[in-house]
């Protein structure tokens, strides 16, 4: 028996049994490992990488105990390499170089309670045009790092990764994928080269183009984007829309700090910035031609980088955020140009976040939906999201 790996799954197991979910996995496990400096690094990232294929199969297996569901999740998810081999039964080492497929049928076979539908909880729940099966299958894998190139940078980004021997995917001309935990920014600048940026939420900038075809070519639009974070889709609508005067604004004046620097780095330098809740009315008779509304929401769409998500999150929160998105909403719409475009975007595969938003907002204001997707990502190891784009009505 593989004494490094067995130690690794009892503490795996250990730290599952104590997280409660109050906190993401991420800080919970950040905290133990500070708290218990005995475990060198090569411990740490194979007890971590343990939790996380835990909760990758969801509420799967349910009656077993932890280090036994612990070991079939690192079968389907990762397989048997040769060193772990004598910690797996006999008759599971003939499927060590099997496919993630085979490894599945497998499991089914052995554990006929084994269900891909059980993976994510909710699957009645889903936005319409989400393929189920390939979405409950995202969740076995980490999903990729994204890059998002800026333009003119697209030669000398792939020069500097291939000078340093970076493998990278490329997607598109302005998207990249690389391995997750590279060390870019020693190699790449962030935010003035490179930012980076989910697929999904690049894609995004589709709704945008849509936006500008609007404008006459030298327009400069007005743009408030509302729930900014740090920016993200502000330096995509800046690359996409070239001239704009930009207003940015969350209830986290922390993020907004973070936002300033990468707005720096990015050369972004003449915008508006205040921190507002805007799940409350806010007096202002600023209008603005584009209003971009990036939600808070449950971040389903991005449980494959949670996973303990599946297990922990309770379906009371959609309706929560539910109720939240629509006030945002409705603080927001008002400031709309009398020609104006409103683009409503989830990191959610919910349909009470997504398809009945864009029927309150239909009903609610004097808005037409110009366009509406799911844009999902699972067939490109990424996240997946919701976007709107309405017009106002002539
Ligand atoms: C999905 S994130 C936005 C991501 C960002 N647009 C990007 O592309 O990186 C949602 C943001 O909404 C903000 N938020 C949450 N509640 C809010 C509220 N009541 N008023 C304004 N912003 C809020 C959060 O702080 C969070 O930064």
């Amino acid at each position: 028996m593989n004494n490094y790996f067995q130690k690794h799954i009892s503490q795996a197991a250990s730290l599952i049994v104590q997280y409660n979910g109050t906190e993401p996995l991420q800080y919970f496990l950040k905290k133990y490992f500070s708290a218990n400096k005995k475990h060198g690094s090569r411990d740490r990232k194979a007890i971590t990488h343990f939790c996380y294929t835990f909760f990758r199969i969801g509420n799967n297996l349910k009656y077993l105990s932890i280090e036994e569901k612990l070991k079939i999740a690192l079968f389907i998810c990762d397989g048997i390499s040769e060193n772990e081999a004598t910690s797996f039964p006999e008759e599971w080492l003939q499927y060590s170089s099997a496919n993630l497929q085979e490894r599945i049928h497998f499991i089914q076979n052995t554990y006929p309670e084994f269900q891909l539908e059980r993976i994510f909880p909710f699957p009645e729940s889903l936005s319409k045009n989400i393929d189920k099966s390939a979405f409950q299958q995202s969740f076995l894998q980490q999903p990729f790092l994204f890059l998002r190139i800026r333009p003119g940078n697209e030669k000398i980004v792939l020069q500097k990764l291939a000078t340093e021997n970076i493998p990278f995917q490329v997607i598109n001309s302005n998207c990249i994928s690389i391995v997750n935990n590279t060390k870019i920014e020693t190699i790449l600048r962030l935010n003035k080269e490179v930012t980076v940026q989910d697929i999904s939420s690049q894609n995004t900038g589709a709704f945008l183009e849509i936006v500008k075809k609007y404008f006459p070519e030298k327009h400069s639009i007005s743009v408030w984007d509302t729930c900014a974070a740090s920016g993200g889709k502000s330096i995509l609508a800046k690359d996409i829309l070239q001239q704009t005067q930009l207003t940015v604004s969350d209830i986290r004046p922390a993020i907004l700090n973070n936002l300033k620097q990468r707005f720096k780095e990015a050369n972004i330098n003449q915008y508006q910035i205040f921190v507002a809740d805007l799940s409350k009315p806010i007096p202002s008779d600023k209008k603005y031609e584009l209003i971009i509304c990036d939600a808070p929401c449950t971040g389903s769409g991005t449980w494959a980088r949670t996973p303990e998500s599946l297990s922990i999150f309770t379906a009371d929160k959609i309706e929560l955020f539910q109720a939240l998105q629509r006030k945002i909403i409705s603080n927001c719409v008002p400031q709309l140009h009398k020609t104006g475009y409103f683009l409503y975007i989830t990191c959610s595969v919910f349909e009470k976040e997504n398809e009945a938003n864009v029927q309150f907002i239909e009903e609610n204001f004097s808005l037409k939906c110009i366009k509406q997707a799911a844009i999902t990502g699972y067939a490109q190891n990424g996240d997946s999201m919701f976007a709107a784009l309405f017009c106002t009505k002539k």
